[in-house]
């Protein structure tokens, strides 16, 4: 594709002789912002550091604006990447005052008192350019290193978990100010973070990780709608499995009815499959012949995620409006309300019982 900015063509990448991260192919578009999601250990700072250089690649290459910038025995260095980065622990020089920490990147530039003034109007400081980082609350050293980060007009911007030591409503409130920032300016731009509403509010293209391989580069949307992996259908929301089987391209008969989606599967009539459910797929229908028990619930807030048993011992989640009120025990009518039918052939999926007696899928090797 030809707005690709960043490409990432079957790169493995570690420490030493051992790889961290396998086959990693994704492709980032111009002005996108994209996130490297996954829990902890998986290899999204890894990943990260081999696009910024400072690991090089065991193989495959990386490439910025066309340039080849790593592959086996090449690392360009990361000073000629034109790549900025904003580290999860702000990285600002203590004996420089905002200003000049904003500067600092672009010191030999005639405009600089200009741009430094513009970046720090950008991130709301403009009154605090003479302060130092120790005299700034944590959220305004994350706009300081943010604006120093942009001040050399990098190609591509690295955010390593920027929000993670801020909390809150803080955080979230930065989350979305860094997004407005950077799609203002259009700078393209690839996050790490393990917390998934972060990557939802702040980015385009989420790649989801699970133990050093992306399982799936895609849409928030599509994550959560389309999950390619019975591990991202489980780590994206909140997802569990009942057995069923096909009866046509679009159906397929479980414990639950009958249960027609919006999309055609060519596995044979009588196959067994997974069929993912969401606790939103499940919904709340006092009339309905089909019957659950109550086992748990949660309050929500604005709704409850209730725990349920059906006659046959199978579990599910499922949202009740908040103001339903049902106690553990209690039987309660439901209906299936799915319009995404997304199914695995049930021997590959392996989905294996938790704790809590819900099926989901279990990553472990
Ligand atoms: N400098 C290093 N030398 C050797 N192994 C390392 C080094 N840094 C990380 N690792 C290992 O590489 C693997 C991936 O680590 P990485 O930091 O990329 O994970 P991560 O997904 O960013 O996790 P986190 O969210 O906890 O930061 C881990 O098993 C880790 O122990």
């Amino acid at each position: 594709m030809n707005d690709t900015l960043l490409s990432l063509r079957d790169v493995a990448c570690g420490y030493h002789d051992q790889t961290v991260v396998h086959h990693l192919n994704l492709n980032l578009r111009a002005g996108d912002i994209g996130c490297l999601l996954g829990s902890s250990g998986c290899g999204k700072t890894t990943t990260l550091r081999a696009i910024a250089g400072f690991e090089p690649v065991q193989d495959g290459e990386i490439r910025l604006a066309g340039e080849r910038l790593s592959a086996a025995g090449h690392t360009l260095a990361p000073e000629k990447r034109r790549i900025g980065m904003v580290f999860q622990d702000y990285a600002l020089f203590p004996h420089l005052s905002v200003a000049d920490n904003v500067a600092f990147g672009i010191r030999k530039h005639p405009d600089k008192a200009r741009i430094t003034a513009e970046l720090l109007e950008l991130v709301n400081l403009a009154s605090l350019g003479k302060r130092y980082p120790h005299e700034l609350s944590g959220g305004q050293q994350q706009r300081v290193s943010l604006a120093r980060a942009l001040a050399p007009e990098p190609l591509l911007l690295l955010l390593d978990e920027p929000f993670s030591n801020l909390d809150g409503e803080l955080r979230r409130r930065l989350s979305h100010e860094v997004r407005d920032i950077l799609k203002s300016r259009g700078t393209s731009a690839i996050l790490v973070t393990h917390d998934q509403e972060e990557a939802f509010a702040v980015c385009d293209q989420v790649g989801v990780f699970n133990q050093g391989r992306l399982e799936q580069w895609d849409t928030p949307y599509n994550l959560y709608h389309e999950p390619q992996t019975p591990f991202v259908a489980s780590f994206i929301g909140q997802g569990y499995f009942i057995r069923g089987e096909m009866q046509s391209p679009d159906t397929v008969q479980t414990e639950l009815g009958v249960i027609r989606g919006n999309r055609a599967y060519s596995w044979q009539s009588g196959s067994a499959v997974d069929v993912l459910l969401r606790p939103d797929d499940i919904v709340h229908a006092p009339d309905s012949p089909l019957q659950a028990q109550v086992l748990g619930k949660t309050f929500l807030g604005a709704a409850t995620l209730y725990r349920l048993r059906l006659p046959t011992g199978t579990q599910l989640e499922s949202v009740f409006p908040s103001q339903t009120d049902y106690a553990p025990g209690q039987q309660v009518g439901i209906r299936v309300a799915a319009a995404h039918l997304v199914l695995y052939p049930a021997s590959a999926a392996a989905p294996a019982n938790q704790e809590d007696g819900v099926r989901r899928f279990s990553g472990a090797a």
